[in-house]
């Protein structure tokens, strides 16, 4: 196994991107959010606000029809896209083409939505981060692997790593068995915990940020709209990732004085990530 690469200020500091002065919304690149289901909407929202808030020019997402008036009340800088089906994903129809797509917040696992999960990629060339069920699907498809643009970004908590992985019987076993995926697959895994790693092929990074703060409902779904939005930025899959998350650690340690453990929920994360921005700057 390689030396651990720690995701620190020096290493983000290396990739990170300042905003020039004379960028519009129309160059700070469109993302696209796939995903919800009837009752799990709100992983949508939480996604599509985080993808914006990270500071993509444009966000769109593609819901269920259920989805359409919760999206554009709760984010009415958000835009719309819906299904023809009302409570799950059936056909995914676009009308533009996104600098980035992020696939699975509360999607469910309907067999409809399989297909058009299915169907959309296999014409997909757009860089893709896939989550929740979006990577359950793809756990129970592994032939469907081939199809992903290289170096997509498969976003796992330990319970979706086993389902795309296997059992592995030590941490280095785990390890071993994820570097393999990503080689084989030519994929990037960003494998969530406490701490976060990043594997890609060979390469091995380790989080420095975040805390026990984030575990609660949703915070996987804000990353998940993060990282798509750096992709979006024109940041390349690693950097994106590594960006990502860390920014995502940052936001629960600088909101950890005021909240507390306990009171810090998913949407703090969206709050917090302006004064994780401006840390980088100091
Ligand atoms: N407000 C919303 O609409 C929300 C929607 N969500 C969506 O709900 C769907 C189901 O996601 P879940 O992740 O809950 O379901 P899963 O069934 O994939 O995973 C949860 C199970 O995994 C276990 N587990 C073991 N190790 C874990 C670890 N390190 N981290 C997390 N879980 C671990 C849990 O105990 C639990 O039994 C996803 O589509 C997700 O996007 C959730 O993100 C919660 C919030
Ligand atoms: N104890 C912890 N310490 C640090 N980070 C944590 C901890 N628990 C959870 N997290 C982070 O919170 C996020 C949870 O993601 P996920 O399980 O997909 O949640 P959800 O599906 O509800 O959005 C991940 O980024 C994970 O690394
Ligand atoms: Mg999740």
């Amino acid at each position: 196994m390689k030396a651990v690469i720690p995701i620190d200020k020096t290493e983000i500091l290396k990739r990170y991107k300042p905003i020039n002065a004379h960028t519009h919304k129309g160059i700070q690149g469109h993302a696209l959010i796939i995903g919800g289901s009837y009752g799990k909407i709100g992983a949508m929202t939480l996604a599509s606000m985080a993808c914006l808030k990270t500071g993509c020019g444009l966000v769109t997402v593609f819901l269920p029809r259920c989805g359409y008036r919760v999206l554009q009340i709760a984010n009415p800088e958000v835009m719309v896209l819906t299904d023809i089906a009302v409570k799950y994903i059936s056909k995914i129809i676009l009308n533009f083409v996104p600098q980035a797509i992020g696939l699975g917040p509360g999607i469910g696992q309907d067999i409809e939505t399989h297909t058009a999960i299915h169907r959309f990629i296999k014409t997909n060339t757009v860089p893709l981060v896939i989550d929740a069920d979006g990577l359950n699907i793809m756990a129970q498809n592994k032939d469907w692997l081939t199809f992903l643009p290289k170096k997509t970004i498969f976003t796992p908590h330990q319970k979706e790593l086993e389902r795309l992985i296997g059992n592995w019987d030590s941490e280095a076993d785990k390890f071993k068995k994820t570097i393999a995926f990503s080689k084989q697959n030519n994929l990037i895994l960003v494998m969530k915990g406490a701490p976060t790693y990043i594997i890609d092929g060979d390469a091995i990074y380790k989080n420095t940020t975040g805390n026990a703060a984030l575990a609660t409902a949703g915070t996987g779904d804000v990353l998940t709209g993060m990282i798509t939005s750096l992709m979006a930025q024109s940041y390349e899959p690693i950097d994106a990732a590594i960006l990502g998350v860390y920014l995502h650690g940052l936001t629960a340690d600088i909101a950890l004085p005021e909240t507390g453990y306990q009171s810090f929920i998913a949407s703090d994360v969206i709050k917090y990530i302006g004064k994780a921005y401006l840390s980088l700057e100091k």
